[in-house]
């Protein structure tokens, strides 16, 4: 059953999203856009800046996250919905995981991006386990391995996340 207040936001909020998309490819950045809006209502917005700031983690939706958490000086989302104008690649949902964000809404799809030659699809591939050779990864387990869990498990006061 879908609830028709929070559709029409979510047409809103996509819409936005799309149009920070757009705004960012004539500002010279690649052609996603996102806004997270946070528990209180604020709307944080993010776009690409992977070439602009020479950082691959710079996707949109990263952008967005990292703005939401840095205003409500809280690294813990819990309540916020991610609006994004193309479906979060694997990163982007591992930060909307780990920001412990409630709910996502997409405008484009993976298929759209890879259209646009992007490799949103591909790495999606990986996760599946469709392309390993893409990045091997190996597990060395040396012994030493579980003294930083072990410092954890003791330690006084910490930040659990
Ligand atoms: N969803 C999404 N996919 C991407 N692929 C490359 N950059 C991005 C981005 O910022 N967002």
């Amino acid at each position: 059953m879908t609830v028709p207040e929070v559709d029409a936001r979510a047409s809103e909020c996509l819409e936005l999203a799309v149009q920070l998309a757009t705004r960012n490819v004539a500002d010279g950045g690649g052609p996603f856009g996102a806004i997270v809006v946070t528990s209180d209502g604020a709307v944080h917005h993010g776009v690409n800046r992977v070439t602009r700031d020479n950082d691959p983690t710079a996707h949109a939706e990263v952008v967005a996250i990292r703005a939401a958490a840095t205003a409500m000086r809280n690294f813990d989302l819990h309540g916020a919905v991610l609006y994004t104008s193309c479906e979060p690649c694997p990163l982007c949902l591992a930060a909307a995981l780990w920001a412990r964000i409630d709910r996502v809404y997409f405008a484009a799809d993976r298929h759209g991006a890879a259209a646009a030659g992007f490799d949103d699809a591909l790495f999606y591939e990986y996760f599946a386990g469709n392309q390993p050779e893409l990045l091997p990864v190996a597990h060395r387990g040396i012994p030493s391995s579980v003294v930083p869990f072990d410092a954890w498990r003791s330690a006084q006061g910490k930040t659990a996340y």
